[in-house]
């Protein structure tokens, strides 16, 4: 196998990549941003993507969630969780705060330290960079001005970088979500612990549309895992949805939402299923169990052979 992933090594996104089963003796070809991942893939140069999705304080990552959503289709495959811990690295000669004046991280990242930077290094003016492990590879540049890095520990060792400050996230226990994409493709098998990803563009923009969209999924008993809306880009109040439901499209009720959707929103992508990485098989009522649903055909079915 030959995966694309957010560069440079030592990112997080490389450690969920790493979780994935031979990949340590695959091809790893870091990618300057998601997008750069995800047409690698497009394009054939790589097998797979692995790129960020959701972070369970910073929310959806948009780079990811956009891309997906246009262009040629894609296809996720799998989910990774990885537990995100930061570090404040820094610059030789840095040994305390108060001399931060520039610190790099990946905007993510920042977000999710942002009121430990503003109690501790108040002055410090954040640089953007493409990934956490960009800034921390800064402080080894000269040509780069920043004096810190948020990072995570690994690189900061990996790099023989001197760290300040461990654990300085906002919140403990985060958690960030990466899927691995490929060009469409066989859709992995049900595990019975599964997710679905659809993208639904709003057919119409009229009162109850998104309440048109969520029916399909409360009618046959269907679950969310996740609903974002993001601007389409072609003009304010343009938007399209991208959820995540609990099942696989070979359970019947899964598949009948899907059909639903269709009817509603033509346009809408089905971007895969693939085994969720943790949880329990979903709560599924018995009027809503694949017995149910083939056995209902059924009955119509026959009603229609007297036509
Ligand atoms: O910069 C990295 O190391 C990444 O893998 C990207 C990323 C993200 O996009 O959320 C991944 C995990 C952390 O939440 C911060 C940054």
């Amino acid at each position: 196998m030959k995966y694309a992933y957010l560069g440079p090594s030592g990112t997080f996104t490389e450690s969920a990549l790493l979780q994935l089963d031979g990949a340590r003796d695959s091809e790893r070809i870091p990618a300057a941003n998601v997008n750069a991942a995800l047409s690698m893939v497009r394009e054939g140069d790589v097998d797979a993507a692995v790129v960020p999705i959701e972070n369970s304080v910073e929310g959806g990552v948009s780079a990811t969630l956009d891309s997906i959503a246009t262009g040629d289709s894609l296809q996720i495959v799998a989910e990774i969780l990885v537990p995100i811990t930061f570090v404040l690295a820094v610059r030789e000669g840095i040994t305390e705060l108060g001399q931060i004046r520039q610190v790099s991280t990946h905007g993510h990242a920042w977000a999710q330290c942002r009121l430990w930077a503003e109690a501790n290094i108040p002055a410090a003016v954040f640089t953007p960079a493409s990934s956490t492990a960009a800034g921390a590879l800064g402080l080894q540049d000269p040509e780069q001005h920043h004096d810190a890095a948020i990072c995570s520990p690994l690189v900061a060792e990996e790099r023989g970088l001197h760290v300040l400050v461990r654990g300085v996230e906002d919140n403990l226990g985060a958690v960030t979500r990466f899927i691995v994409v490929t060009r469409p493709g066989r859709i992995p098998q049900p595990t019975g612990v599964d997710k679905s990803t659809l993208i639904l563009p709003l057919a119409e923009d009229r009162p109850g549309a998104l309440m048109g969209i969520l029916e399909q999924f409360t009618a046959r008993g269907v679950n969310l895992s996740r609903i974002e809306s993001r601007p389409t880009g072609e003009g304010l109040g343009k938007y399209f949805f991208s959820v995540d439901v609990e099942g696989h499209v070979a359970q019947e009720r899964v598949a009948a939402a899907l059909s639903g959707l269709h009817r509603l929103c033509p346009e809408l992508r089905f971007l895969g299923s693939y085994p969720a990485a943790q949880g329990a098989a979903p709560f599924v009522d018995t009027h809503n169990s694949d017995d149910a649903f083939i056995e209902a055909r059924a009955w119509v079915d026959a009603v229609r052979a007297r036509l």
